[in-house]
């Protein structure tokens, strides 16, 4: 049987052109032109939206068959609905009919081949079906990966499959035609060796138009691709005059075939709230009618709840529908609840849709994140969006600005802060309709460089995303508001004068009753203000999807050489001056940064030793001074090159820990986290003597090899067992799901640098119990700080700055006493700190206590008869975790028992889906 010519060679060889674009795109760009035009003559009124949604779904769907509505244009040239009684799908029936016309058959009909040609002769009464569908070859796999959209044309029993330049890519035939008058969305078939899965129906007149082949370009985008945008105009014209005389009518049936890109009403879909009467008003001069901007149904089913709401707000925010004129937004979801894919919906929704008339609200999106999660979000857009949706355009030493400004295919760019910097005035020069700042609590000052940097683009919607809390201080929460949304807090001396000086003023320790009830009402309204533009939800939202968490609090013996040198440096003269008050030249920040060393391990404190009697133009002398003696309680043959676990408290802790998640949970890995890069370099040693496998992301790592790093270690196939890991250089955002234990081998002041690096395991994804170890030396200056550190946390939505480093805290001389005091006796000085009376031996609950469901037996102030506890909430949340000596007889977690000789005491909390104790 002689084949026809394909279509591209029909319509004039075509083919040769990278994508087939039929000429009813063409057709349609120049009818929406001309509506514009016509927008004097002709006001569009809004479609009732229950009739309108009632008849898209009729277009779309066939339904509704008796009772849709029709529009017609009133002499008045406005656009009246008024219900009709006949059926749509009968009249589509016809319409589909006539599309086997020979124009249609000369498109479509040669290209379908011989499948179709029987099946057309066999079922001659049968009609054709259109699905979009997306494809992957045929696998046994449970998580599929498409490989590419399609179209799929079902006519009795056989079906035609076709990818979007139009060219079959399989076939069948033989099929139950019941199966298939049954298609749709969501449901799979197997198409010639290839797994469908049905993504929505395509209405006869989109497949007969060519519209569904459009790959990525909206049904009815009237902001095209830069590719499409520029092949299109010089067609418009002709097009205009010769097949679409610009009448009412043409009109009409243009506005009428408006229609969402997704289903609405299928179950799961995501759709986005409509705009009000002034949003209308403001943003569709052309009376455009409204569409339903509906989520990619590939993304959408995979939306936890929280995303979904995440969605509509960002969505809201960046349509200027929260905030009049204003179209910022700052998403402050804690650590793992999938910032990422909440954007990557958005920017997919918006690019490709908007609720006017169909036209995509973004051209292109512009994504800024640290050098170490540029990778990631590229990953991430390809997880949930395929290769084949989306190209994203990530900068780099080989990608650089100016390919994504030649190049037609991307419509998101996706650069590191410092790339930003250096790549800013190509930037600058490209026009951007959206600015997502990831981990953007770096713009909380307005003078640094990025922030000024990013403030200059002119791109008005804007995003930050970030995981750590950012109403601590009210200054930096001016930088970050006045960023997405600018000038919405007045200037910032009048933002001083009406908020941050009230309450500032209202929480200090005199203040008055009335500045402390102005302070507060002027919290609530910057609060009710901000809130319509800030999301933070907390952890526990996910908790429920994820596997349960056991986290530890371990409490290690320090050993005697510790001790020894601990009590030295605490007699020395720069301590004993510092506690005198003395704090010129911060000699107390030598002095915490020595114990914090020896806490770590001596032979960090005899490097710095050695260092500094090395250095003889040290004009330090206090650190020296800080020293002296000390040389000689090391031992004689003391070398920093060779050193000792049994040096080292915490590190023989380690290591028994590590042994026994090598011995009793094998196939699982270990993430192992310091905030020094010495302290790591003594734990890779310790990895190598004990011949565990590792891998390690540092400050030195560079950027272009992290995600490699990181990928490498989450495959199963990773021969690494453990992933060294400084906080510092990447403790945010990276995803290490391939581990499941954490150990926190130091401590850092601010609790978020600790909370963002145990997020890294326990986060979506994560499919093994978790297990989080926080090392803390007991009775030292470690314990301190994580008693500072609880207690900040417990102050956060206050005024306190979590993201400060010892520099810039400030110490009262009391509190320094407090550093500088060495608890020998004690098992654990936070736990005495709880007054709890548990004397340690206890790990469950009272049954004299009165509250029993949330207290144990050492509940904080119940056992002394305070109810109404003054100490800090997280303190009395330690209070519920369960917690034991050392030297408890028996301990029930196989990891515990193996470790507890060095150890003296332990607090331990599961959360899990079903307890949080
Ligand atoms: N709905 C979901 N289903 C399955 N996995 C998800 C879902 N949402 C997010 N994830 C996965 O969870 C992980 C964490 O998400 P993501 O990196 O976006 O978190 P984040 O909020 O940006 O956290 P951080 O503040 O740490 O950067 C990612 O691996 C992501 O792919
Ligand atoms: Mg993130």
């Amino acid at each position: 049987m002689r084949r026809s010519a394909a279509p591209s060679q029909v319509l004039g060889n075509v083919a040769k052109k990278p994508r087939f674009i039929p000429p009813g795109k063409s057709i349609t760009v120049c009818l929406k032109n001309e509506m514009k035009e016509m927008d004097q003559e002709i006001k569009l009124k809004e479609i009732d939206e229950k009739e309108e949604s009632a008849s898209l779904l009729s277009e779309i769907y066939g339904q509704n068959q008796n009772a849709n509505f029709t529009q017609s244009v009133e002499s008045t040239g406005k656009i009246k609905t008024t219900k009709a009684c006949f059926s749509v799908k009968k009249c589509s029936k016809v319409e589909m009919k006539t599309l086997n016309t020979p124009k249609a058959d000369a498109l479509y009909l040669p290209t379908l081949g011989a499948a179709k040609e029987e099946a057309a002769q066999e079922e001659p009464d049968c009609l054709e079906k259109y699905f979009s569908v997306v494809w992957c070859k045929a696998s046994k796999k449970k998580h599929k990966k498409w490989e590419g959209d399609a179209v799929l044309i079902t006519k009795g029993k056989s079906v035609i499959l076709k990818d979007m330049e139009g060219k079959d890519i399989g076939r069948g035939t033989g099929y139950k035609s019941k199966e298939l008058d049954s298609l749709g969305e969501g449901q799979t078939l197997m198409v010639g060796g290839k797994e469908i899965e049905v993504m929505g129906v395509i209405s006869a007149d989109d497949f007969s138009s060519g519209r569904c082949f459009q790959a990525g370009i909206g049904t009815h985008d009237t902001v095209p691709t830069a590719f499409s945008q520029t092949n299109m105009k010089p067609f418009c014209k002709p097009f205009k005059s010769v097949s679409q005389p610009n009448t009412k009518e043409n009109i009409l049936k243009d506005s009428q075939s408006y229609k969402p890109r997704h289903d609405p009403n299928a179950s799961n879909s995501l759709v986005m709230p409509k705009p009000n009467a002034s949003h209308q008003w403001m943003f569709n001069k052309a009376g455009l009618p409204m569409v339903d901007v509906v989520v990619d149904p590939h993304i959408a089913n995979n939306l936890r709840p929280h995303q979904k709401e995440g969605i509509i707000f960002l969505y809201e925010c960046v349509m200027g529908m929260r905030v009049s004129g204003r179209f910022g937004a700052i998403l402050a979801d804690e650590m793992g609840l999938g910032k990422t894919l909440q954007c990557i919906a958005l920017v997919w929704t918006l690019l490709r849709q908007g609720v006017y008339g169909c036209k995509p609200v973004l051209k292109r999106a512009l994504i800024v994140t640290p050098g170490s999660l540029v990778k990631n979000w590229k990953k991430e857009f390809q997880k949930w969006l395929g290769s084949e949706r989306i190209k994203v355009f990530t900068v780099d030493q080989d990608h650089k600005v100016e390919e994504f400004i030649g190049s037609p295919l991307y419509s998101v760019m996706i650069i590191s802060y410092e790339m930003l910097l250096r790549s800013l005035d190509q930037i600058q020069a490209i026009e951007f309709n959206l600015l997502i700042c990831d981990e953007g609590h770096r713009l909380k000052n307005s003078s640094i460089k990025t922030t000024t940097a990013l403030t200059s683009l002119s791109c008005e919607r804007r995003i930050i995303l970030t995981g750590t809390p950012i109403q601590n201080d009210l200054q930096e929460f001016y930088a970050l508001i006045e960023f997405v949304n600018p000038g919405i807090l007045g200037s910032l001396s009048s933002y001083r004068k009406i908020y941050e000086e009230p309450i500032v003023r209202s929480r200090e320790p005199s203040a008055t009753k009335e500045e402390k009830e102005l302070g507060e009402k002027r919290a609530a309204e910057l609060t009710c203000l901000t809130g319509l533009f800030i999301l933070r939800r907390t952890q526990e939202i996910i908790n429920k999807f994820l596997p349960p968490k056991k986290e530890s609090i371990i409490f290690c013996r320090p050993t005697a050489l510790q001790l020894e040198l601990y009590q030295k440096l605490l007699s020395s003269r720069v301590i004993r001056s510092c506690l005198q008050g003395r704090l010129e030249n911060s000699p107390h920040l030598i002095c915490i940064g020595a114990l914090k060393k020896l806490c770590n391990h001596p032979c960090l404190l005899f490097k710095a030793i050695k260092e500094k009697s090395c250095d003889p133009v040290s004009d330090e002398h206090d650190e020296s001074s800080l020293y002296k003696g000390l040389i000689d309680v090391f031992p004689q043959d003391y070398t920093s090159d060779t050193f000792s676990e049994t040096d080292s408290g915490k590190l023989q802790v380690l290591v028994k820990l590590l042994a026994a998640i090598h011995e009793l949970n094998s196939s699982e890995r270990v993430v192992l986290v310091s905030n020094y890069t010495q302290t790591l370099n003594i734990l890779q040693e310790t990895c190598k003597h004990y011949g565990y496998s590792y891998t390690r992301l540092d400050g030195h790592t560079p950027v272009s090899q992290r995600q490699q790093i990181v990928d490498t270690f989450n495959s199963k196939f990773s021969p690494a067992f453990i992933f060294l890991l400084s906080s510092k250089a990447g403790g945010v955002g990276l995803n290490l799901i391939g581990a499941s234990h954490l150990i926190l081998y130091d401590i850092d002041w601010n609790p978020a640098t600790d909370i963002q690096a145990m997020a890294r395991v326990w986060r979506d994804g994560q499919k093994h119990t978790v297990y989080i170890y926080r090392l803390l030396t007991t009775g030292s200056i470690e314990e301190k700080i994580y008693q500072r550190q609880i207690s900040k946390q417990d102050l956060s939505g206050a005024v306190v700055d979590l993201s400060k480093t010892s520099e810039h805290i400030h110490f009262s001389i009391e509190e320094l006493r407090n550093l500088f005091t060495l608890h020998e006796d004690s098992t654990c000085v936070t736990h005495d700190l709880l007054e709890c009376n548990c004397m340690g031996k206890k790990d469950h609950q009272n049954p004299s206590s009165e509250k029993p469901s949330v207290s144990r037996s050492c509940q904080l102030g119940q056992n002394h008869g305070k109810p109404h506890s003054k100490k800090p909430l997280s303190m009395s949340q330690l209070m519920q975790w369960k917690h034991f000596s050392g030297q408890h007889q028996t301990l029930t977690d196989p990891f515990l028992e193996r470790i507890k000789e060095n150890v003296s005491f332990i607090f331990q909390n599961v959360t899990s889906p079903t307890s949080t104790s």
